[in-house]
């Protein structure tokens, strides 16, 4: 017999059975998975049920990809009766609110694996667009392929470039070519339409059910735990929203500064930590080295021009920018710092989503 490629390996651990589920479109089982993630360092209660805008009502959800991406389950998570628009980048799901054409626009913006999505935080600054919830989706990824292939057939592997970071380590033992494509959903479409019999695809379980893909795998990411935390964004919403019973409220900060040293950030955390305001998350963007590009974030109460920023923190915090000691912490901020700009403030969700 001709000697052949050997045959692809595929670890025993990512086969548990396969029950396909066919109710993608109103998404019965969503539910939190029942554990906090912590994106920094401060959890507080959880709140029960599925968080909505306004109740219900049709909403227009604009979302990076084809139906069944992840963005669009975060999307139905969020508001579950809205309507959802995919969009072929995030910058069109933006555009399509300041359009007029959809009410939200959802990006993803951090993941317990791979931290903070700059690329998303860049867009969020550069429009005026406020955010109006988070949402953290369990994300579970599975190999999938064309009805009928056969593991030892696969050659290639395509998905959204987080996707293939996220599943490295099993896609480098199952030894299959990795190329980024714009998203999951949109990868399984590929595999789909062009009839690709030696391509897999990363993407949802239930986008396999959407497309009539077969699963060959679960659970393929290095981390058990990898949940991306979404933000949805919308034209409206400058006030903070009414506080829930048992939930709290959450704000979002940009503050660009002068750099050069560690007491601007010292400062920082002295105006919140002096008034026992509680920060979710942190990030610390230094870009003012040859070649590195500035920040750029788009002054919404100045003449509404884009301005470049070499050094920028992002801050989220616990509390309501109705509460005095928030404004008291911001007005102090605003003392020392050349620009600080308020992203949004909205409630505090601290479930994880699983589409399971
Ligand atoms: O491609 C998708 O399905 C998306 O929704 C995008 C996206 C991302 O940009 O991070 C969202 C969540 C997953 O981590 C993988 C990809």
């Amino acid at each position: 017999m001709a000697s052949s490629a050997p045959p692809l390996k595929f670890p025993s651990s990512l086969f548990p059975s396969t029950k396909k589920r066919r109710e993608f479109l109103d998404l019965p089982s969503i539910a939190p998975v029942g554990k906090s993630w912590k994106p920094s360092t401060v959890v507080v209660a959880g709140i029960n049920g599925h968080p909505q805008i306004n109740g219900s009502g049709a909403l227009r959800v604009a979302f990076q990809g084809a139906p069944g991406a992840y963005s669009e389950f975060a999307a139905k998570t969020a508001c579950p009766a809205c309507a959802t628009i995919p969009c072929r980048a995030f910058a069109d799901a933006i555009a399509a609110v300041e359009r007029g054409r959809a009410d939200r626009a959802i990006l993803p913006v951090e993941s317990t694996m791979e931290g903070t999505a700059l690329r998303n935080y860049d867009l969020l600054l550069r429009h005026d667009l406020r955010i109006v919830q988070e949402i953290n989706l369990f994300v579970h990824y599975c190999l999938l392929a064309m009805p009928g292939v056969r593991p030892g057939e696969l050659r290639r592997v395509i998905s959204h470039p987080m996707a293939l970071a996220h599943c490295g380590r099993a896609l480098s033992q199952l030894g299959l070519r990795r190329e980024p494509v714009e998203d999951t959903a949109g990868a399984v479409e590929m595999l789909r339409s062009n009839h690709l019999l030696d391509t897999a695809a990363i993407a949802s379980p239930r986008a396999a059910v959407l497309y009539g893909l077969d699963v060959l795998a679960h659970g393929l990411q290095d981390e058990s735990w990898n949940v991306t935390r979404f933000l949805l964004l919308s034209k409206t919403g400058t006030r903070p929203p009414q506080k829930p019973a048992g939930a709290g409220l959450k704000t979002s900060l940009v503050i660009a500064h002068r750099g050069g040293s560690m007491i601007v950030l010292l400062k920082v955390l002295s105006a919140f930590s002096k008034r026992n305001i509680n920060l979710t998350k942190l990030e610390v963007i230094n870009s003012s080295n040859e070649g590195e590009a500035p920040v750029m974030i788009l002054d919404v109460r100045g003449k509404g021009s884009l301005r470049a920023f070499p050094h920028v923190l992002y801050v989220d915090f616990e509390g309501s920018t109705d509460e005095s000691k928030v404004k008291e912490a911001i007005d102090e901020i605003s003392s020392f710092s050349v620009f600080v700009r308020i992203l949004g403030c909205y409630v505090a969700d601290h479930n994880v989503y699983d589409l399971q």
